[in-house]
């Protein structure tokens, strides 16, 4: 059977840049049309030419090699000639194959927005158009509003359409500006649409997500006839974002009812580029990747549960939908209280440590684990910490060294020049090859100066943590209050790229502090020795 084409196009850079927080520097907007480009979109829309000067400049050149680069701007204004609109000018001279007109399709905003006549924003659209082809451009038009539109009106939002396909736009692409549209509504009116007469060929849905449907409504937009997607990176947009394409995308390469039906211009080999495709976005955002994000999160193939792991660990599909090598995903069975022995078998087989299922320090471990985590610790955030409890259990963590004591002390004071000031300092001894070495450091707080005067003197383990670094300190308070118990998580990183966390929990934040920046030491100098399972690198 021929598959029915189903065009992807990409406006991470126009509408992802409407998203609160997000603003591209032209040399943002360079690496991220490259990383589309290169990942197998239809098209990337670039920005607003003429909306600012970033936008501006990034069309001074086409962007994209494979992909088609589309410039995004609105139809020319009611009451002035094409010729004579300062914004379609702009948007001529964008270097682009494409442009991509916005038009109102409901009566409403024609009246309350632009203030013309229904007829003025028709003739707006074809003529704004009619030049835009006659200066050799590909054009669409995203009718906005148009599910809204067509509810209030039907035969204007549908006039809108046609004039669009008539006066020559390849793609007629039906938005749901405001995000509040129901899938079903999304079907049902696609096909009033292409029952109308325009072809499904020439339609495309471009979905937001105030509803937490802008998937559901583009898949829905597909199902009943359209071909073409828009869509976002990692789903950022205006509000609430726009359809994701990181979710939209495996959904249609892999699932069977669109798989066997649709083909996009991504391969089932590209695909598995797709989760480092959106962790690489976050990162150039300088955001946190959601972690249940579907199918590229790195939970989305993550299980706690004893029983899930168990079976999991016997055939993987029995808890996942898809494999998740397939979007470049990876499986994680993690060690918590909700584990069972399969977790942790587990857990320990991918540190190379093998431990038999009827070893009774594997339930000694289990146990110590479940009645840590109830005190505060969380191991599944700590994956050095738990290596460091398992290796405890199984008495193969090396005696490096031992802290006998430290102290910190926080003063306020005022300096010789009469300015107030708060230092603090810390103490420590420590006992390496029989020899006790006292170090004493300020810092900025007490954690810092205690990290400092720990990492001061370590004897002939000092030059193995001189690349040691600390790249994240985060605290959280467990049960409200000063009094309350504190659990402090660190991720520690080495020149090798190497990452790890740890975890200390105490009702004291500094013992807290203090427990976890001895794991991060203890297993930098495992890890120096080959003995550390060393996942956190992945
Ligand atoms: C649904 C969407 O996401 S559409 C994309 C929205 N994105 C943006 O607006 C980001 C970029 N926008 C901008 O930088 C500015 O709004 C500009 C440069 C486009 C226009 O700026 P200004 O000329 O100062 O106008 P302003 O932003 O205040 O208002 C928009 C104007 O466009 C008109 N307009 C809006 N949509 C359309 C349209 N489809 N066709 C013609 N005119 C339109 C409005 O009626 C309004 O006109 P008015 O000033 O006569 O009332
Ligand atoms: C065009 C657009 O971004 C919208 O209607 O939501």
């Amino acid at each position: 059977m021929t598959k029915e084409r189903i065009y992807l196009y990409d406006t991470t850079l126009r509408d992802g840049q409407q998203t609160p927080g997000v603003d591209f520097s032209i040399e943002d907007k360079i690496a991220i049309s490259a990383m589309l480009d290169a990942f197998g979109l239809d098209y990337v829309e670039g920005g607003y030419p003429g909306a600012n000067p970033t936008d501006t400049a990034f069309f001074t050149e086409k962007r994209t090699t494979r992909a088609r680069f589309s410039a995004f701007g609105m139809t020319k204004r009611a009451g002035v000639s094409a010729s004579n609109d300062p914004g379609l000018a702009t948007l001529l001279q964008a270097k682009s194959d494409t442009i991509c007109f916005v038009a109102k399709s409901w009566d409403y905003h024609v009246r309350v927005a632009l203030g013309c006549s229904n007829e003025d924003n028709l003739e707006s659209i074809s003529a704004s158009l009619a030049v835009a082809q006659a200066a050799g451009r590909e054009t669409m038009v995203d009718c906005e509003h148009f599910f809204d539109g067509f509810k209030a009106n039907p035969d204007y939002a549908l006039a809108c359409a046609r004039t669009a396909l008539e006066a020559g736009a390849r793609w007629v692409v039906l938005c749901d500006t405001n995000g509040g549209t129901q899938p079903s509504e999304v079907g049902e009116i696609v096909g009033k649409v292409i029952a109308a007469g325009i072809p499904g060929t020439n339609l495309g849905i471009h979905a937001h997500d105030d509803t937490g449907q802008a998937v559901a409504n583009s898949l829905a937009a597909v199902e009943a006839g359209a071909r073409q997607i828009q869509g976002t990176l990692n789903g950022i947009g205006e509000r609430c974002g726009n359809a994701n394409l990181t979710t939209l995308i495996p959904t249609l390469v892999l699932k069977p009812t669109f798989a066997g039906r649709f083909e996009t211009g991504i391969s089932v080999e590209a695909l598995e580029g797709i989760s480092r495709l959106s962790r690489n976005f976050d990162e150039l955002l300088n955001r946190a990747p959601n972690a249940q994000a579907p199918y590229v999160g790195a939970s989305a193939f993550a299980t706690k549960a004893g029983i899930h792991a168990s079976a999991l660990i016997k055939e993987p599909q029995t808890y996942e939908h898809v494999p998740p090598e397939t979007v470049g995903n990876r499986r994680r069975v993690m060690v918590s209280d909700q584990g069972g022995k399969a977790n942790f078998i587990a857990e320990l087989k991918r540190r190379g440590i093998d431990v038999p299922k009827d070893d009774g320090r594997l339930d000694s471990l289990i146990a110590a684990v479940k009645d840590r985590e109830a005190q505060g610790y969380a191991y599944e955030g700590a994956d050095a910490s738990f290596e460091l409890l398992a290796r405890g259990f199984l008495h193969t963590v090396p005696d490096f060294f031992r802290v006998t004591s430290f102290r910190c002390m926080v003063e306020r004071r005022y300096d010789a020049n009469g300015a107030l000031k708060t230092v603090s300092e810390a103490i420590v001894k420590v006992i390496v090859d029989g020899e006790e070495k006292m170090s004493v450091a300020e810092g900025h707080g007490p954690v810092n100066a205690l990290d400092i005067a720990l990492r001061k003197d370590l004897g002939r383990f000092q030059h193995e943590i001189a690349d040691l670094e600390l790249a994240d300190y985060k605290v959280r308070i467990l049960n409200g209050g000063t009094e309350a118990i504190t659990r402090v998580l660190i991720e520690s990183h080495d020149s090798t790229g190497a990452r790890w966390s740890t975890v200390g929990v105490s009702d004291n934040i500094i013992d807290a502090s203090f427990q976890a920046l001895m794991d991060s030491i203890v297993y930098k100098l495992m890890k120096n020795r080959e003995m550390a399972g060393l996942v956190a690198a992945e």
